[in-house]
């Protein structure tokens, strides 16, 4: 495996990925429209500009480029937003991945990284979560990418020699650690990230959404994973891939739980500032509690994380986020 592409390598959590396989000395293409992405944030091989709906682009750019696997991360990922506008969640998380799926099989390429999401469990009925949980997601969110993860499941029993490695994301925070690319969205949505924006002084209050759930303090608990550990997966499910391993599906989480206001003290202490914290009514589309169970990546692969620790997370996130303008 020398040559990688990578749809949404100029977001987040791919850029994140695409610094990783850089430091591995891999050849990086990078495949993004840029509606949330950076180019600056691509520290490592080709960009090229382009949407995933553009299959003609999409065709070219992976026929010339013939690479020997890919990273699929681009995607609309907000879980309030997909519940009151789901059909734009369907056309790119699931219409557009259908469409990579089908350029993939026509030029006979394999090894496929697919970025799922623990938004498929929806509210499972037992924490930590395993990859047998039955998928039953309770926002449009979760649901376009349980359906593009059935279709490459489908593909990959159909075809023999195409293989792909599902991950299941739990929540994914902090930053590189050495400052150099962090979160940035026009309008953030995430707990931590709002939660260090309010800090600033980018909002004048933090709301905690829902204070009524079945959950030890009442509100919801989810399990964050420091994006370099994250990063770290990726590399492991690739050599799982290079191996002849097989398919598979791994959740991707510390298998430790934190209630939002636990976060908003980490937030508070690692700041230094006592922002103001409000109780609001519940998200739509918000499960009470998610939390992974690993075992599995870490036994097929050998991951090991290296940033347990949610005070680390917010730091790296926080110095990120202070040097934004
Ligand atoms: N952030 C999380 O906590 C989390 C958790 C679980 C799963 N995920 C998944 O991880 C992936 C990356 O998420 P992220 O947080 O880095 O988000 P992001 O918005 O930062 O990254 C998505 C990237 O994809 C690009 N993109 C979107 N639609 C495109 C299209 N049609 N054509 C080409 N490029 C397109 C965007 O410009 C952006 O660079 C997503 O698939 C998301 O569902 C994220
Ligand atoms: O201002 C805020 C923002 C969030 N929350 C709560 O904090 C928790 C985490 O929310 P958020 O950071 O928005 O993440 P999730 O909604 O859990 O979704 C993330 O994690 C999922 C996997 O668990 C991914 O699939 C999604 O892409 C990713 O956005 C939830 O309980 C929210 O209700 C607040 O109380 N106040």
């Amino acid at each position: 495996m020398k040559k990688i592409f990578v749809t949404g390598g100029a977001g987040y959590i791919g850029s994140h990925v695409v610094k990783a396989l850089g430091e591995r000395g891999l050849e990086v293409l990078t495949y993004d429209n840029l509606s949330t992405g950076h180019a600056e944030a691509v520290l490592h091989g080709q960009l090229v500009t382009g949407d995933l709906a553009d299959r003609a682009l999409l065709r070219k750019t992976l026929s010339e480029y013939h690479p020997d696997a890919v990273i699929h991360f681009a995607a609309h990922i907000e879980v309030a937003e997909s519940v009151a506008n789901p059909l734009k969640y369907y056309r790119n998380n699931t219409l557009n991945a259908l469409n990579l799926w089908e350029v993939l099989r026509e030029l006979r390429l394999s090894n496929v990284i697919f970025s799922s999401t623990a938004a498929v469990y929806g509210i499972p009925q037992d924490n930590p979560v395993t990859e047998e949980t039955a998928l039953a997601p309770i926002n449009p969110y979760g649901a376009s990418k349980m359906m593009s993860e059935r279709l490459l499941a489908d593909l990959a029993a159909a075809e023999k020699g195409f293989d792909y490695v599902a991950l299941r994301y739990f929540n994914v925070a902090g930053a590189d650690p050495q400052g150099r690319i962090g979160q940035k969205y026009r309008n953030a949505t995430h707990l931590i990230t709002r939660a260090l924006k309010t800090a600033k002084g980018e909002y004048d209050r933090l709301q905690i959404f829902g204070t009524d759930y079945a959950t030890p303090d009442g509100i919801c608990i989810r399990d964050y994973i420091h994006v370099d550990d994250l990063a770290a997966a990726h590399l492991a499910a690739l050599d799982h891939l290079a191996g002849g391993c097989g398919s598979d599906i791994f959740n991707c989480g510390y298998g430790h739980g934190y209630s939002v206001r636990e976060v908003v003290d980490v937030a508070r202490r690692v700041t230094g500032v006592d922002f103001c914290v409000e109780e609001a009514p519940r998200r739509a589309g918000d499960p009470p509690a998610l939390v992974a169970d690993s075992g599995r990546l870490r036994a097929a692969t050998g991951w090991k994380p290296r940033h347990d620790d949610l005070e680390f997370i917010v730091r790296t996130a926080w110095e990120w986020e202070r040097q934004l303008a």
